[in-house]
């Protein structure tokens, strides 16, 4: 008999390999563009954020761009519980596990994510109630536990799915920003049901549903 395989890894190697066999150029403009916007409009001092694996939504040039909009960005620091502890981004960064790029000045804590303005968060797909879909580490259902800021995952066209299969455990984030297909289009916010646009979204002009 074939060992059985949960509808989550299912889902995750799925996506994986969709990734891997398609370049995102219009998406992670895109993304660049939509999350620059959003933090100069929310004025985020502070904001949490990830280095991209090759082939996650954003891309190399995310956080360069972060860099030059954001008085402060921390980035997570694989720990071997698979909790996730931060450092400031200095510019630089050093080869972690798994492939990972990490940070490499003062780790901060686990606790330092609780003070963010605005966390971008890494997913394989989101479901439209904010049901998301990570690498399988379960490192962001404790740190988005932590968190009271608005969370949103960063996307490739696609990766927003009617439903994402869940467990108890999984912490839902507030929102996705999907990347665009084509050069001229914008992403697009996806706010989930329940959580509130923060009203400075409004005014960046990005394409958006108008949460609940
Ligand atoms: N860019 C990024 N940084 C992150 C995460 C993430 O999802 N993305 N994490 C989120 O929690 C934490 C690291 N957790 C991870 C857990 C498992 C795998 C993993 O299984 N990687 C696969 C290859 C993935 C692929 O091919 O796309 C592997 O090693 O086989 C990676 C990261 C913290 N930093
Ligand atoms: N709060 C928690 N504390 C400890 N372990 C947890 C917690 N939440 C989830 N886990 C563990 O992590 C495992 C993987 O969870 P899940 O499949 O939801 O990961 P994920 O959200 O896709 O991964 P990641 O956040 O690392 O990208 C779960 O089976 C569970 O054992």
């Amino acid at each position: 008999m074939p060992p059985a395989v949960s509808p989550k890894s299912e889902l995750r190697s799925h996506i994986r390999s969709a990734r891997r066999s398609s370049a995102h150029p219009f998406s992670d403009k895109s993304l660049i563009e939509a999350v620059s916007a959003m933090v100069r409009a929310a004025d985020a001092r502070t904001v949490a954020a990830y280095a991209p694996l090759p082939f996650e939504a954003g891309g190399p040039g995310l956080l360069p761009a972060l860099f030059a909009v954001a008085p402060q960005v921390l980035l997570p620091v694989l720990l071997p519980s698979r909790d996730l502890d931060w450092a400031r981004y200095d510019g630089t960064l050093a080869g972690g596990p798994l492939g990972l790029s990490e940070p490499t000045g003062p780790r901060l804590g686990v606790d330092a994510v609780r003070s963010v303005d605005l966390m971008l968060v890494p997913a394989l797909a989101v479901g439209l109630d904010g049901t998301r879909l990570g690498q399988g580490g379960g490192s962001y259902d404790r740190v988005l536990a932590r968190v009271t800021a608005p969370t949103i995952a960063l996307l490739h066209p696609g990766e927003l799915l009617p439903s994402v299969p869940a467990e108890p455990h999984d912490q839902r984030v507030s929102g996705a920003l999907v990347g665009a297909t084509a050069r001229y289009e914008t992403a697009h916010l996806h706010w989930t049901k329940g959580c509130a646009i923060p009203h400075y979204w409004h005014s960046i002009g990005l394409s958006a549903n108008d949460g609940g």
